[in-house]
């Protein structure tokens, strides 16, 4: 699928949701978590049906809401569950938007096991996405980023690129170089992420899909 966009992260917490939802807005896309860990604070598709503005895109139903606030196999296990990673292709592409972009947002980062042998970059492949890359900006997030891109670039995943999230970060370029993935465009540190901040962003975002 050219138009769907699998978006991960270096991490979990790195800022995947709020860029979805800017991203979803920039596109007018449809958005979808497949698999929800960590239901007490809220889901993150609330939480991107509380950002968006346009009146076309649709937040699809989770194909997995898992109590534990944990990795999805290990979520689905404490419920006596496996997940099926065939049926969350197979609701993908019930989903799928005709002519417009598909955002799917991953739990956590790329090695993050959805069942004991399926990992998220296996989940990527098998829902033919390409890929945008989240990156936090923390002490450590240069080693999470290239190993992330490495393990893109080994897999030969298709990836569009990066978006760098918080305070601007001072190795950005280095990681851009290093990578060969293109930046995107980076989410400034928000004291407060409503509507207005989201269509902002939005509008600022260059994404090539345009
Ligand atoms: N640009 C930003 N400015 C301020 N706060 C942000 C920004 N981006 C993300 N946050 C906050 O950081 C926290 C983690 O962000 P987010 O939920 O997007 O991470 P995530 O990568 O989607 O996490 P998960 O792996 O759980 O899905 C949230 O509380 C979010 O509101
Ligand atoms: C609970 C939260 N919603 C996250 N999406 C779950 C991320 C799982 C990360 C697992 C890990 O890398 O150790
Ligand atoms: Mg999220």
């Amino acid at each position: 699928m050219t138009n769907r966009i699998f978006i991960t992260g270096i991490g979990t917490g790195v800022g995947k949701t709020i860029s979805s939802a800017i991203i979803t807005e920039s596109l007018q896309a449809d958005y979808w978590k497949p698999v929800q860990t960590g239901l007490t604070e809220g889901t993150d598709t609330d939480t991107i049906k509380s950002l968006l503005s346009n009146p076309v895109s649709k937040c699809h139903r989770e194909a997995y809401c898992l109590k534990e606030p944990a990795s999805p196999h290990l979520a689905a296990r404490l419920e006596g569950i496996t997940i099926n990673v065939k049926r969350i292709t197979e609701i993908a592409d019930t989903y799928q938007p005709a002519n417009r972009p598909f955002i799917i947002e991953g739990a956590g980062g790329l090695m993050v096991p959805i069942t004991d042998t399926i990992f998220t970059i296996d989940l990527i492949r098998q829902l033919k996405a390409r890929v945008i890359i989240v990156a936090g900006n923390y002490l450590g997030s240069i080693n999470h980023s290239l190993l992330t891109a490495s393990v893109l670039k080994q897999e030969k995943i298709p990836v569009l690129g990066w978006i760098f999230s918080g305070d601007t970060h001072s190795n950005e370029d280095e990681v851009v170089a290093w990578s060969g993935f293109p930046k995107l465009g980076r989410i400034p540190q928000a004291s407060h992420i409503d509507k207005a901040f989201v269509k902002e962003q939005a509008e600022k975002l260059s994404l090539q899909l345009k």
